[in-house]
């Protein structure tokens, strides 16, 4: 049996660019990871199958059209022949959550393929799968720190950045991306005029990182927060943690992040945050 983790991804930055003529919008993002997330176990075997568990299972929706499966068809699809097998997946992120944890699923699910098939890790057809798969699948196929561009298909190359101690609120209101994007109003073709993305360089130490993480942004913060109010809360909450240099939105939300220079004051505003709200999702990470 193959095993791999499929860790939270979180946008540090999201800098919608503006709407391209296919309808998708153009964005600017630094991505990073958490440690923590799904786990996905393959059997190799010529019949594909999954079963899900976890205790996030039942907000994954039906297996059959779980993203682990569809990477899977997507792979299988671009080689004939391709040896499938048997997936368990253990669903711990949540849902609906803008930490691309479906998109990680899937990308475990091509790794683990890749793994079970003698595939090198830079064969083109696992990225041509990923990208089919969803807009943030090609990303989470390395799983490692980079700048995403296009509408999520163009990958800058890997950073090498420091561990920054994290906390992870989601509030428990699945937020559903498509809407998020809509509510910016933009119409096919046209572009935005934000500030630009700053420049990250790699080996930036963690004062550098942040200070430059402050002048970006989250171009959808404002319009999740019109979708689900309780993101505005989970910011404030998050700003208010004694010790925290940074707190922002992670992709289409709700999950926010804020960043603090040490793991020690990270685990103590996050059982402080946990007493205040037990019904909310908080996680300690290290996210690189
Ligand atoms: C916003 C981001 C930021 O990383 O993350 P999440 O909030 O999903 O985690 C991603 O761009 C989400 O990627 P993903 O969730 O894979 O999106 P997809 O399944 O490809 O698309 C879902 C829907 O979102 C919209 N969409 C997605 C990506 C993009 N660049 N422009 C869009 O307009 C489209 O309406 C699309 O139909
Ligand atoms: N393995 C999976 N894990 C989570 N959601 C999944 C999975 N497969 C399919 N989905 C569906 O994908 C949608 C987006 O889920 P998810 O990847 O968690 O969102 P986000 O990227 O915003 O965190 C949900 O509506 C969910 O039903």
């Amino acid at each position: 049996m193959l095993s791999t983790r499929a860790p939270a991804k979180i946008n540090l930055t999201l800098h919608i660019l503006g709407r391209r003529a296919d309808g998708y919008h153009a964005l600017e993002s630094l991505v990073v990871f958490s440690g923590a997330g799904d786990t996905l176990s393959l059997t190799p075997g010529a019949a594909l199958s999954l079963d899900v568990t976890g205790p996030t299972a039942p907000a994954a929706g039906a297996s059959d059209d779980n993203l682990v499966l569809r990477a899977a068809r997507n792979l299988a699809g671009r080689i004939e022949g391709l040896r499938l097998g048997a997936f368990r997946l253990e669903k711990r992120l949540p849902v609906a959550a803008g930490i691309g944890g479906g998109s990680s699923d899937a990308a475990a699910a091509l790794r683990l393929l890749a793994h079970a098939n003698d595939l090198a890790a830079d064969d083109p057809r696992l990225y041509e799968a990923a990208r089919a798969t969803g807009s943030d699948v090609p990303v989470c196929l390395a799983g490692r720190a980079r700048i995403m561009r296009g509408a999520g298909e163009s990958l800058g190359p890997l950073l090498s950045l420091p561990l920054l101690p994290a906390v992870l609120i989601n509030p428990g209101v699945p937020v559903e991306t498509r809407p998020v994007f809509a509510r910016l109003g933009l119409q096919p073709g046209e572009s935005v005029s934000g500030g630009a993305h700053p420049e990250i360089p790699s080996g930036a130490d963690a004062p550098a990182l942040l200070a430059l993480l402050e002048k970006g942004r989250n171009d959808l913060e404002d319009p999740a927060c019109l979708q689900a109010p309780v993101i505005v809360d989970v910011l404030a909450v998050l700003r208010a943690a004694r010790g925290c240099r940074l707190a922002r939105m992670s992709g289409s939300g709700a999950t926010c992040f804020a960043l603090f220079t040490t793991p020690q004051t990270a685990a103590r505003a996050a059982r402080a945050i946990r007493r205040q709200h037990p019904e909310w999702w908080v996680k300690t990470a290290a996210l690189r």
